[in-house]
C-alpha cells in the first residue's frame, strides 16, 4: 500500500530517420531542473492520453503529429517523494515540423544507446532498455 497520489503523466519518443531519439532539458527552478526528460506532461480532467501527448508535443516543440503516428511502448511506474509516477510512452515517427525547445532549455536527438550519458529522472531509466531493443 501507498498513501501517495497517482500521478498520470503521458511522455513521448520522437525518433528521427537516424534512430535518434529527441530528448529534452527540464528548466531551471522546477523539480529535478536541467534533467533530460522525454517530452509530455500531464493528462488533463476528461483528456485521454493520446490527446494529451498531441497537445504536449504542440505546446513545448510546435510540432503537429495525430493519434495514428502514436505507438505505445512501455510505461514507467515510479515511486517519487511526494507522488508515484505512473507515465505511458509513447513512440512517435511521423510529425510536422521541426522540434522547437518552447518551454525546455534544450532539446538534443539522442543514439537510444547513448541516452545513459543524460541526466533524466529515475522513473526514466527502465525506458531507455525499451528504446534500445526497439531502435
Ligand atoms: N514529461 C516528462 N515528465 C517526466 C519524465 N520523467 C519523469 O519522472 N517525469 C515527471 O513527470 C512529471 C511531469 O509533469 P509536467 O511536465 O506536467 O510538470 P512539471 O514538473 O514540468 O511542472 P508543472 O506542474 O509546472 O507543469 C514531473 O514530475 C516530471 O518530473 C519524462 O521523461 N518526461
Amino acid at each position: 500500500m501507498s498513501d501517495k497520489p497517482i500521478l498520470l503523466v503521458v511522455a513521448c519518443a520522437l525518433v528521427d530517420t537516424d534512430r535518434r531519439v529527441l530528448i529534452a532539458q527540464r528548466p531551471e527552478g522546477k523539480h529535478m531542473a536541467n534533467m533530460w526528460e522525454f517530452p509530455g506532461g500531464k493528462i488533463d480532467p476528461g483528456e485521454t492520453p493520446e490527446a494529451a501527448l498531441i497537445r504536449e508535443l504542440r505546446e513545448e516543440l510546435d510540432v503537429e503529429t495525430k493519434e495514428a503516428c502514436l505507438a505505445p511502448l512501455s510505461f514507467a511506474s515510479h515511486t517519487y517523494e511526494h507522488m508515484h509516477l505512473l507515465m505511458p510512452l509513447y513512440v512517435c515517427r511521423r510529425w510536422q515540423g521541426t522540434p522547437v525547445a518552447k518551454e525546455h532549455q534544450a532539446l538534443k536527438w539522442v543514439r537510444p544507446q547513448n541516452l545513459r550519458d543524460y541526466a533524466m529522472p529515475p522513473a526514466d531509466e527502465p525506458l531507455i532498455a525499451a528504446l534500445c531493443d526497439l531502435l
